[in-house]
């Protein structure tokens, strides 16, 4: 049987010390196979970018088990950490690109944590991805130059340049209109397709659900349910 992409069993997550100490994630268990397009949802302060942290190596997960293909990262080191990072695609609502570099430079970082290609190997492939999102005649702009849509079209780009088998998403269409949300996340679901990675995705943008093979929903530090997307239902 197929293994999951990312296993998640009796999770636990704390932060504070001491009297402060708060428990912040309760019991979670959540399995997310290859290729999946998973969508979490939930209210404020319900644990969304905890477990988001957790998966993408940010920070070591306190007790239970999250293996994330195949690494356990639970009580990590932090040297596994850094491995496990390396490993995926980030994807943020602000979409944290460098005002000083071009979109081409922007992209080539995504390229730089790998280490393993050539200054003229990185900018070709860069330029390439860039051209299919249909970024291919704004190269040498720099973020300031573009819109927001285009903006985080670099910022996609930019996670997915390295063929990541996993790619974290928070909430990357919050601070896009509606057309440009949409562009964007039809491009991660093509991308995703393509390149057959597997999405975890926090939104709070009830436009975009449809992308989802899957919608699960947290409320206070638990999983609430882990239900098949609206098109499968
Ligand atoms: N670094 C931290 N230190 C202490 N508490 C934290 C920290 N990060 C998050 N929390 C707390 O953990 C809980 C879950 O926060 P989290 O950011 O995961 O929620 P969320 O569902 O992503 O919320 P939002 O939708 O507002 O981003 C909240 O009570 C929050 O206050």
């Amino acid at each position: 049987m197929q293994q999951p992409v990312i296993h998640i069993q009796h999770l636990n997550h704390y932060f504070g010390e001491g009297e402060l100490r708060k428990q912040v994630l309760f019991d979670i268990n959540l399995e997310i196979f290859a290729g999946e397009i998973v969508i979490m949802t939930g209210s404020s302060g319900s644990g969304k970018t905890t477990i988001l942290t957790l998966v993408g190596g940010l920070r070591s997960a306190h007790s239970g088990s999250l293996k994330v293909l195949g690494q356990e990262l639970c009580q990590a080191t932090s040297q596994q950490l850094v491995q496990a990072r390396r490993r995926n695609g980030y994807i943020f609502q602000a979409h944290n690109l460098h005002c000083s570099l071009t979109a081409l430079q922007n992209v080539c970082m995504g390229l730089e944590v790998h280490g393993n290609l050539s200054r003229t190997k990185m900018q070709h492939r860069a330029a390439q991805i860039l051209a299919e999102v249909g970024l291919g005649d704004c190269l040498h702009y720099y973020p300031d130059n573009l819109s927001g849509g285009q903006k985080q079209r670099v910022a996609i780009t930019r996670a997915l340049v390295s063929y990541p088998q996993i790619v974290l998403a928070d909430e990357p269409t919050a601070a896009l209109d509606s057309k440009s949300g949409r562009n964007v996340v039809n491009l991660m679901q093509q991308i995703a397709q393509e390149q057959s990675c597997t999405i975890l995705m926090v939104t709070h943008d009830n436009r975009i659900l449809d992308i989802a093979d899957r919608i699960v929903h947290m409320e206070d530090g638990t999983l609430s349910s882990n239900t098949l997307s609206l098109d499968a239902a």
